[in-house]
């Protein structure tokens, strides 16, 4: 795999992407779609979040037009995303990629750690204490949200940061959207989306990729050097190797609800 700088990237993309993002024909494309900030708007807290009605059938559909070439790439628990498009399952990549489940059903799950328990109480205290502070257990991983308060979020930051420096190089912290949390090192949304794109049904089409954090570079890469399309969300002032760019979540729903139709 040949990785791309951000401009050879946007020099190889088919200058249709800038036009039209979002492809109007998914034949021989695979998908690999984060949650939050793309199909879904934020919300004060991760259980707040509100999943269209009609949403989980149209990616279901979506799913068996692309022979399951369908993937929820989120770093929410692997859990969470199945329960958010119940009944549907499709394949996904949770914990920043750290979990997988293939198309198959087959599973890679990180190691659960005791190493991490310690930090998992500080932080349910901390968040039992402060009501502005919601604790997102992840088994594999812990995250802090500091959305509803923010005077936390620089104290938090250097708290996992220490943790994930003791773990001699077990952990790693990810930052996010009003979000601080540690995750087992190594993995990410690139290596996942590798994984599945060795496999069928993703193996020998072409991805597509939308995000709309940090966390979703790592995948913008992979599908880059695939000769694929990466598509980031929102148009947030920091760089990206994403080759088109949509305005907002709205974006992505109307393009999804459409083509699945
Ligand atoms: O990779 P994603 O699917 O985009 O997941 C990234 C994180 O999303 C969630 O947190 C974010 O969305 C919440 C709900 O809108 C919001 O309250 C929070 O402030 C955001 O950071 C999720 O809870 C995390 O686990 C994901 O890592
Ligand atoms: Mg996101």
């Amino acid at each position: 795999m040949t990785i791309d700088t951000a401009e050879d990237a946007v020099a190889k993309s088919d200058p249709d992407c800038h036009s039209r993002p979002l492809p109007e024909d998914l034949t021989g494309w695979a998908l690999f779609l984060d949650i939050d900030g793309t199909l879904l708007d934020l919300a004060a807290a991760p259980t707040e979040v509100v999943v269209p009605e009609w949403m989980p059938g149209a990616l279901e559909r979506l799913s068996r037009r692309l022979d399951g070439a369908l993937a929820l790439v989120t770093g929410r628990a692997l859990e969470n995303a199945d329960e958010l498009f119940t009944p549907h399952r499709f394949a996904v990549a949770g914990l920043h990629g750290a979990d997988i489940r293939f198309a198959s059903g087959q599973m890679h799950m990180a190691p659960r750690s005791s190493f991490l328990d310690p930090l998992r109480n500080e932080l349910a205290s901390l968040a039992a204490l402060n009501p502005g502070l919601v604790l997102e257990d992840k088994q594999a991983g812990v995250a802090i949200h500091y959305r509803l308060a923010p005077k936390f979020g620089d104290g938090l930051i250097a708290k996992l940061t220490n943790f994930a420096e003791a773990s001699a190089g077990a952990f790693e912290v990810q930052l996010g959207k009003m979000v601080v949390e540690v995750r087992p090192a190594g993995a990410n949304k690139g290596t996942a989306v590798t994984a599945l794109l060795s496999q069928p049904p993703f193996q020998g089409r072409k991805p597509l990729a939308i995000g709309d954090d940090l966390t979703d570079e790592a995948m913008f890469v992979v599908v880059n050097a695939y000769g694929g399309r990466a598509v980031r969300v929102g148009r947030p002032d920091r760089p990206t190797v994403a080759t088109a760019e949509v305005d907002q979540a709205e974006d992505v729903r109307n393009w999804l609800e459409r083509i699945a139709a």
